[in-house]
């Protein structure tokens, strides 16, 4: 992953937030796919939108790309209008759809100097493909490539103009645990130069990976917005243990929080206040003899935030950080 030569960090101003979307919308005939959505990204800063199938997601970012129209609100990307000004923006981000369309008879070399051929100041073909590691399979026609393969390839050609945003929709999606990984540290370096990303993802070890910041998006809407530690904690803690079969749950103490308990004396504690009802607990143990076994204090985790906001159909948004 070395020897990337980062953009001249003078290029394109000062604008610190290198992406503003406020109250965007789309629609698709009568059908509102984004329902009024706000964020930014800063510059050198990973911005994730995790959601369901169908939320919204590859809808809001072709907007951000300049590739569609929004049907309301506004959007600046590197203080341009995208759709607008795609003159300016264009040459300034690179751009990973959800499924590239490339011509299936070229080589993978003749695909990326073609791409090349478009643009401005692009980094050396070999050097694009061998971020990706595709160098070895520079010579074979796309259309013998793997799902992954092709995959790595759409996101040579978004890094080939050593863009300074780049928009990556689900970029490891099909590629194995390896590929997956070495998509991770190209996108870390890339940060590591300056470079601003918003991606989509399914994944949420890859947006805890990789995100600074993150949202996830419901029904068209962002419905929590932070970094990974803040929307996490917008879900309460577990405490878990079972009780030995001769104490009666009754004779727990109170507990700050929900208290599930299940036929096998299996007790589930969901609390915002961890700390304080371990204590009590723990106390409550000691004072009255009590063994309880399998214990286990887990805070919550980005997974149970996204499938409370999944299961929830009246969620409201929720910005959790200022
Ligand atoms: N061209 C289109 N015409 C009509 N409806 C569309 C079109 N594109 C997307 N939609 C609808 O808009 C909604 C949002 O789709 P979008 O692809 O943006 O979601 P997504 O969050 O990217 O989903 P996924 O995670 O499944 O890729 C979906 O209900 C989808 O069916």
């Amino acid at each position: 992953m070395e020897g990337i030569e980062p953009f001249p960090v003078t290029r394109g101003g000062d604008v610190a937030e290198v992406v503003e979307v406020s109250d965007v919308r789309r629609s698709y005939g009568d059908y509102e796919a984004v329902r009024g959505v706000t964020f930014s990204v800063a510059r050198g800063e990973l911005f994730a939108l995790l959601g369901t199938n169908g939320a919204g997601k590859t809808s809001t970012l072709e907007v951000v790309e300049g590739l569609a129209r929004p049907s309301g609100g506004r959007i600046r990307v590197l203080g341009h209008d995208p759709y607008a000004g795609r003159a300016s923006v264009r040459p300034r981000i690179g751009v990973m759809l959800q499924q590239g369309g490339f011509p299936a008879d070229l080589t993978v070399t003749e695909t990326a100097a073609m791409w090349a051929g478009t643009l401005t100041a692009p980094r050396p073909v070999a050097e694009a493909l061998e971020l990706v590691d595709l160098t070895h399979r520079a010579g074979v026609t796309v259309k013998q490539l793997s799902g992954g393969e092709k995959r790595r390839l759409d996101l040579a050609l978004a890094v080939l103009g050593r863009p300074e945003v780049l928009f990556l929709d689900e970029p490891t999606t099909g590629l194995d645990p390896e590929s997956r990984r070495n998509t991770w540290a190209l996108v870390r370096t890339l940060l590591d130069d300056g470079v601003t990303v918003l991606l989509t993802t399914h994944y949420l070890d890859e947006a805890e990976e990789l995100a600074d910041r993150l949202a996830i998006m419901h029904r068209g809407r962002l419905v929590r917005t932070g970094t990974v530690a803040e929307v996490v904690a917008s879900q309460p803690a577990t405490v878990s243990f079972a009780l030995p079969p001769s104490v009666p749950r009754e004779r727990l103490p109170e507990l700050a929080g929900a208290l599930v308990v299940d036929d096998g004396n299996r007790v589930e504690v969901h609390t915002d206040t961890m700390q304080a009802t371990l204590t009590g607990l723990l106390l409550w143990a000691r004072d009255h003899d009590v063994e309880l076994r399998e214990l286990s204090a887990r805070p919550a985790s980005l997974e149970q935030a996204f499938l409370a906001v999944a299961s929830s159909p009246e969620e409201r948004d929720v910005e959790v950080a200022a």
